[in-house]
Formats: structure tokens, sequence, C-alpha cells
């Protein structure tokens, strides 16, 4: 917790649940968890100079959004019901050509409130302008593994400036020195990205020992070129390039088939399942669920950027990638609520570096205070199946992330300000598209 002045300070939470228990949260003034306990005892609680109160609610860990494009946010509603290439050619690469660092930096505040609002308070983010987004995710007080789309087209000029801006954003993230903002690389997909320049990203990815996020076999038109222009798929070309690490995370794994799922559980990557954003571009088949745990890659969920979802609300994430997976493996018994709430909680907040994603003693206090009384946990005969089948994020009323409140009672501080910002960035933008367009 942080009063006014900056300085941080111990917190208790009472009144609250965890699992069906009442308990009381104490987090120290690191933002640790430092006892969770029915009553905390008098000599500990008098060390909290802040009380939470949060009676009528249940706390949980926070959730992680292992593949979105945040700033995304102000392309909202501006490109529906289109297929991938056409989307991506046609109106969404036109439209970012004309972003500036302000426009990402506001979408960027945007989405961060979006996520906290529905209890997300760590993010894998790809974009442009990514100083710019580190700035709003500094601001907004979470969490962020943050990456530079890097796009050569197979162009040797074009990949030296890639380069250049990869580097950029790896220093200037560094030197921020703020351990919630972590950089990382981002080779977009092998449909965009030379063998040079994945070459490039794998060797300096790992002379900083930093992460790399890369769109993956999201469509078949990906697999079809791949093999057409290479011979090998695009998990193979990504790991001749050295691009399949245990740093990876790889967004989308739709058309995976299962040698491609046992090469990536080897190389120890990580995958984001993003299924609201492969059903509405109709990729057309679900990420292979069950041979990805067959063969042990762990499996986490993202929501992909706001142009292809609409929103980026995990908790609708967890429920669509359940239902999608049942009814692709025409199986209700594949990827259970407590298999998708671990994908959104612990899977994802180790992929992303940032903790166990536990809600135990040691572990950073990012928690989420859910709303008791409201008509989805009503009743509450299993917390998890009412998190994952019936809650959304409107159900959560206050977040912490490392202790620090990012949200009260519904109330984020300088949430209008972000708004009107985002809303005036947004119809400048497609103005000046459309005026580039003329
Ligand atoms: C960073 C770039 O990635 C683009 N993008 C957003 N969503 C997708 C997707 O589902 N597949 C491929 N590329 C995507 C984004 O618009 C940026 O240009
Ligand atoms: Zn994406």
């Amino acid at each position: 917790m942080v009063d006014r002045m900056g300085r941080e300070k111990a917190c208790l939470i009472t009144g609250t649940c965890i699992e069906g228990r009442p308990v009381e949260i104490l987090i120290d003034e690191t933002g640790t968890i430092a006892a969770i306990d029915e009553k905390i005892s008098g000599s500990e609680r008098s060390n909290a100079e802040v009380i939470i109160d949060g009676s009528g609610t249940l706390a949980m860990h926070t959730l992680a959004n292992t593949h979105t494009h945040a700033a995304m946010s102000l392309l909202r509603g501006y490109a529906d019901d289109m297929i991938l290439q056409d989307w991506l050619g046609q109106k969404i690469w036109p439209l970012e050509a004309c972003l500036t660092g302000e426009d990402v930096y506001w979408g960027t505040r945007l989405a961060c409130i979006e996520m906290i609002r529905s209890g997300t308070t760590a993010f894998n983010d790809m974009y442009f302008f990514m100083e710019e987004a580190a700035r709003a995710v500094d601001h907004a007080g979470i969490k962020a593994q943050l990456c530079y789309g890097f796009i050569d087209l197979n162009d040797h000029d074009k990949r030296e400036h890639e380069i250049r801006a990869t580097e950029a954003l790896v220093t200037s993230i560094k030197g921020m020195q703020n351990p919630r903002i972590k950089p990382a690389v981002g080779p977009h997909a092998v449909y965009t990205v030379s063998p040079e320049g994945l070459a490039w990203l794998a060797a300096y990815s790992a002379s900083e020992q930093i992460g790399i996020h890369v769109h993956l076999s999201e469509t078949e038109q990906e697999v079809l070129d791949a093999q057409k222009n290479s011979g090998k798929r695009p998990p193979a070309i990504l790991d001749q390039a050295g691009c399949l690490t245990d740093r990876t995370i790889a967004a989308h794994c739709c058309w995976l088939d299962q040698a491609d799922c046992r090469l990536l559980a080897e190389r120890g990557t990580t995958v984001s399942h993003n299924p609201a954003s492969n059903m509405k571009l109709s990729v057309n088949r679900a990420m292979p669920y069950p041979w990805l745990v067959e063969a042990g890659v762990p499996v986490t969920l993202g929501t992909d950027g706001c142009a292809s979802n609409n929103n980026l609300d995990l908790f609708e994430e967890m429920k669509i990638a359940a239902l999608l997976q049942k009814f692709a493996q025409n199986n209700p018994t594949c990827l259970p609520a407590e298999e998708a709430l671990s994908m959104a909680t612990v899977t994802g907040t180790r992929a992303l570096g940032f903790g166990s994603g536990l809600l135990v003693v040691g572990e950073p206090a990012d928690i989420m205070l859910i709303d008791r009384m409201v008509p989805c946990n009503t009743p509450l005969h299993h917390q998890t199946s009412n998190m994952v089948y019936a809650c959304n994020g409107g159900a959560v009323k206050t977040v912490l992330c490392n202790g620090r409140v990012v949200m009260q009672d519904g109330v984020i501080p300088g949430e209008e300000e972000v708004l009107n910002n985002a809303s005036r960035a947004a119809a400048d933008l497609v103005r000046r598209a459309a005026d580039q367009a003329e």
C-alpha cells in the first residue's frame, strides 16, 4: 500500500474469505503477503497502517493475460467480422501506420484500466512505441512484459530499423529499474520476420536473458505458406532460428500438429490460448489443448488485442476457452473449470515470471476481492465454477498489485482523465488514417 506521499505502508484486509474460509490478510510494506489467518494477532495487526474492509468478498490471486496488444483498445470496434489476412492488411496495418507514441500511451492506460476492472494485474504485450506503453504501465501500477512487434518483411533496411527499435526498448525498460516492468523481444510471426531477423532476436534475447513473445500457427494459411516457402512448419522455423526456448510465449497455436506440440514441450515453450480472437477471426481450428497437455506444454490464457476480442476480460476468456475446447473435442470433461482458472492464474503468472500465481504467504500481494453478494455468486456451490462459468470481470470490487491498491470498491483514481484522452486519441487516429487514405 502506498500513501499520498508515496511511502509504502503495511496493510490489512479484513472480513474476506478464501475458498469458503473467513480470513484476514496481512501485507507488509514490501507488498508481500505476510500472514493469512482467521484473525491476525494483535502484535502483527498493529503493523498495518491501512485497513481494507473486505466484508462480503472472496479473495483470489489476480489473473495474468499472456497475449495482448494493449493499445489496440483504441481500435475496439474499428474492424469487425473479417478474416485475419484482410483484417490486418486492409484495416489494421494502414491505421497503425498513423499511430503516435501518445496514442499508445493513452491506449495502454485505457487497457490497464479495463484489465484492473476485471482482475488482471499482469500482461504480456507486443506493439509499437513501447516506451510509451512502459510509461503507461508504470503509471497504472500493474505488471507487464513488453516487447516491440518486430516486422522486417524480408527487407534488409527494415530489419536494421527493427533491430535498433528492439534494442532501444530493452535499454529503456532496463533503465527504468521497475520490477513490475520487464522487456522481451517480439518476432511478430514467421510470415512477417525473415530467418535472419528471427536468428538475431533469438541471440539477442539469449544474451539479455529476456523473454520471446511470438504469434505462432494461427491460421492454416500460415502453415501452408511456411511449408511452401521453406519446407518447414512454423514451429520448426522458429526452432531453427533458436526462438523456441523456455523463455518463449507463443500465442494462438491453433494449427499445431502432434509433433509440433512435442517440439514445444521439449523446448519448454509456453502457449497462450486466445479462444475469443480465434473464433472471431474464424481461424477454423481450436488450439489442440489435449495434445499440448499430453506433451507437457504449459498452457496459459490471453485475450489478444481489443480489435479482435473486443475486450480484455479474462473471466470471459476462461469461460470461452472451456466451452470452445469442450465443443471442439466433443467432450464436456475437456478443460474443466479448475484448469481454466489455473491457466489464468498459476500458469500465466509463472510464465511471465511474476511469482507463483498463488495467494499464499511470501508471495506478492496480487489480490482481487470479488463481490460475494451478486447474482453470479448466488448460490455458491463451487466457487471455481462460479468464477469460470457464471461471473465476468464486473464482479471484481477491489484489486491490489504488489500490495498497492489499484482499484477500491470499483474506483480507479484518474479513470475519467484516461477515458477522455483515449476517446480523443482514437477519434484523431481514425481521422488521420482517413486523410492518409484520400
Ligand atoms: C503487433 C502487431 O500484431 C498485430 N496483430 C494483432 N492481432 C494479431 C493476430 O491475431 N495475428 C497477427 N497479428 C496480430 C497488430 O495489429 C500489430 O500490427
Ligand atoms: Zn496477437
